[in-house]
């Protein structure tokens, strides 16, 4: 069985909408940046590989494994999604951050002991009885991050994961991909933290416009949307 993830021949629409058209793409670098304006097909791709979503056309393989709509086996594949109201289900964050080891074995009381655990060495301890609701939505983040981590999937999508993080929690954040175990996958309009991965995909309109390195396929993008910006007609 080969890591990695694979689209072949994937089409996926949405109503009238085509979002990709017959797309391949192998991704096996440990560090995988998603670039492109709104509506791209960034967060798309990412559902697509996780199996929320079902293409119209194609395949999606993960480690060698189809993608059909079926949960995929603890320890494959997790999402932190944009928004953390869609991925959080538990009230309190250590229920929270108790569930991935739970759904890998772990024994309620070993569960919660991990979760305490991995808000210690964080300097996080007393958010551990926390409702999820006094949380602020960077502060959420930092939550579907960590319960993420404590599932330890092999593969990690993480959809727009700065989009509210202040500067110490971006940079917090980055460290924390740095070091992780796991192949990530970073869909991002913040292009900063991508700019020193081995490949960036730059997606427009359901197409890769470019892949390459970071630092040019970031520089690439911006020269673009410089140039979209002067081109524009005067308000
Ligand atoms: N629930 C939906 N119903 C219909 N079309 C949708 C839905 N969600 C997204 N789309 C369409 O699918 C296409 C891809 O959207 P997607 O959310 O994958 O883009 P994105 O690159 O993640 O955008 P953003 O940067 O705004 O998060 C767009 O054309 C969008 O309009």
């Amino acid at each position: 069985m080969k890591a990695g993830l694979r689209l072949t021949d994937l089409t996926l629409r949405r109503g009238q909408t085509t979002v990709f058209e017959r797309l391949d793409l192998a991704l096996t670098e440990p560090r995988v940046g998603l670039i492109g304006d709104n509506g791209a097909g960034k967060s798309s791709l990412l559902r697509l590989l996780c199996g929320l979503e079902q293409p119209q056309g194609g395949r999606v393989e993960v480690d060698g494994t189809v993608v059909d709509g079926t949960p995929p086996p603890p320890g494959r594949i997790g999402l932190m999604f944009q928004n953390p109201d869609e991925q959080i289900i538990f009230p309190t964050v250590e229920e929270e951050l108790a569930l991935g080891p739970q759904a890998a074995g772990a024994s309620r009381r070993d569960a919660k002991a991990a979760a305490h655990e991995a808000l210690r060495r964080r300097g996080l301890a007393d958010w551990a009885p926390r409702a999820i609701a006094s949380l602020s939505h960077g502060q959420r983040q930092f939550v579907c991050w960590l319960a993420l981590d404590l599932a330890a999937p092999r593969v990690r999508l993480l959809d727009e994961p700065y989009a509210s993080l202040d500067l110490p929690g971006q940079a917090w954040l980055r460290e924390e991909i740095r070091r992780a175990p796991a192949q990530v996958l970073v869909s991002s309009h913040l292009l900063g933290p991508l700019r020193d991965f081995d490949r960036v995909i730059w997606l427009e309109r359901g197409a890769v416009r470019a892949d390459g390195a970071g630092a040019e396929v970031c520089a690439a993008y911006e020269a673009d949307v410089a140039r979209r910006i002067a081109d524009r007609p005067p308000c």
